[in-house]
């Protein structure tokens, strides 16, 4: 119920009343550019569906004011605010640089809608400060799925390898797979001890510094922060997102294990950089019960644009059947390194993911 303000207080509700009725529309208009940003600029179906659900509960939110008292408090030509637009609202370089300003311009939107219905229907502000922070939370998921959509554009091949027999056992085989073109190689070593661990880990960022490839610790944001990796690899059991991401800072890659489409819509909220998807055949590296195949694997190619690397049992035999689902980021293990010429499996994996 709108709230009737003492005679002195009217004036005040009158005011309210109207920037109510402007933030309304200009949160609504907000979240409609955004809601084009991620469905036409980025194509992802996940992110639109985010999008249009809080543009929708925001619809759902104003229906709570009477939109009679609405249209009585508008009062544009005595706006103040009409036809003044500043240098910045009109300079637009690109696509994302409309969606980042109609993000914000949603977002203080919500927050005076939030404040000024406290003074005329408190009742109904709770909901605008949900909007907002999902709005956030939506922000934090476009940057993520645009920045790394370029970061890792060119990575198609990531091979995740162990501490092997010794350190020179182990250089010679981080050798022939930066030769042979892998994007991003991932210490995942669970026998070793962490001093082990570490050394290897420190090893390879001195080897992969020296070229293009990324470097990824599975499980251990310490390790990965010590060894100055470009980031760390988390399963569903381990540190969160967030938990990782205090650890290694902001401008370190956090990639994700995800074994189902709920999961991976998940991931991409959480603010990971990039998800693992598997298992997708059966793998002689680890043990799985379920397998959601290449199904999952649709799934995520149908929807999700954050960079997605299909995972288990994946090899040069069965790798065009990921690629016909929709994928064409590939983590392998067993493939490569346990190939008799590790540099030449990598290369022909490399050339069939990238068609040349
Ligand atoms: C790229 C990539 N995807 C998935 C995994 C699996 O991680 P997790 O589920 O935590 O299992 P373990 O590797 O820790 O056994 C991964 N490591 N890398
Ligand atoms: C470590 C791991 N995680 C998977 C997952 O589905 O989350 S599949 C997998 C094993 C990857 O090795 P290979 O290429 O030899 O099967
Ligand atoms: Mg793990």
């Amino acid at each position: 119920m709108s709230r009737d303000l003492p005679p002195s207080d009217s004036h005040s509700a009158l005011h309210a009343w109207r920037a109510i009725d402007a933030a309304a529309n200009r949160a609504a208009e907000g979240l409609r550019v955004v809601e084009d940003f991620v469905r036409f600029g980025l194509d992802d179906r996940h992110l639109t569906t985010l999008a249009k659900n809080v543009r929708h509960d925001l619809t759902a939110a104003l229906k709570l004011f009477s939109s009679e008292t609405l249209h009585r408090a508008r009062d544009t030509q005595a706006d103040v605010g009409v036809n003044v637009s500043t240098e910045a609202e009109q300079a637009r370089t690109n696509l994302a640089q409309i969606a980042t300003s109609n993000l914000k311009r949603a977002q203080q939107s919500l927050r005076t809608l939030e404040e000024f219905s406290k003074l005329v229907q408190p009742e109904v502000s709770p909901y605008f400060e949900q909007l907002r922070y999902r709005s956030y939370t939506l922000e934090k998921a476009i940057t993520a799925t645009r920045e790394n959509a370029s970061r890792l554009a060119d990575a198609r091949l990531y091979v995740l390898i162990d501490g092997g027999r010794d350190e020179d056992h182990f250089a010679e085989l981080v050798t022939q797979l930066i030769a042979g073109g892998v994007a991003i190689l991932q210490l995942r070593d669970k026998r070793i001890d962490d001093k082990t661990l570490l050394a290897r880990a420190q090893h390879l960022r001195k080897m992969t510094s020296e070229s293009s490839t990324f470097f990824i610790v599975n499980d251990r944001p310490d390790v990965a922060l010590l060894a100055d990796a470009d980031g760390v690899h988390v399963g569903q059991e381990e540190l969160s997102v967030k938990e990782a991401r205090a650890v290694l800072g902001v401008d370190k890659l956090v990639g994700v294990s995800t074994h189902s489409i709920e999961q991976a819509r998940r991931a991409v909220l959480d603010g990971a950089d990039y998800i693992g998807v598997g298992p997708t055949f059966p793998s002689q590296t680890k043990s799985f019960d379920q397998f959601p195949g290449l199904d999952l694997v649709r799934q995520v190619a149908a929807e999700i644009r954050l960079p997605a690397f299909a995972i288990g049992g994946i090899s040069a035999e069965n790798v065009t059947q990921v690629i016909e689902a929709g994928l064409c980021r590939v983590a392998v293990s067993g493939a490569v390194a346990a190939a008799e010429d590790t540099q030449k499996a990598a290369a022909n994996l490399r050339s069939i993911l990238h068609n040349d």
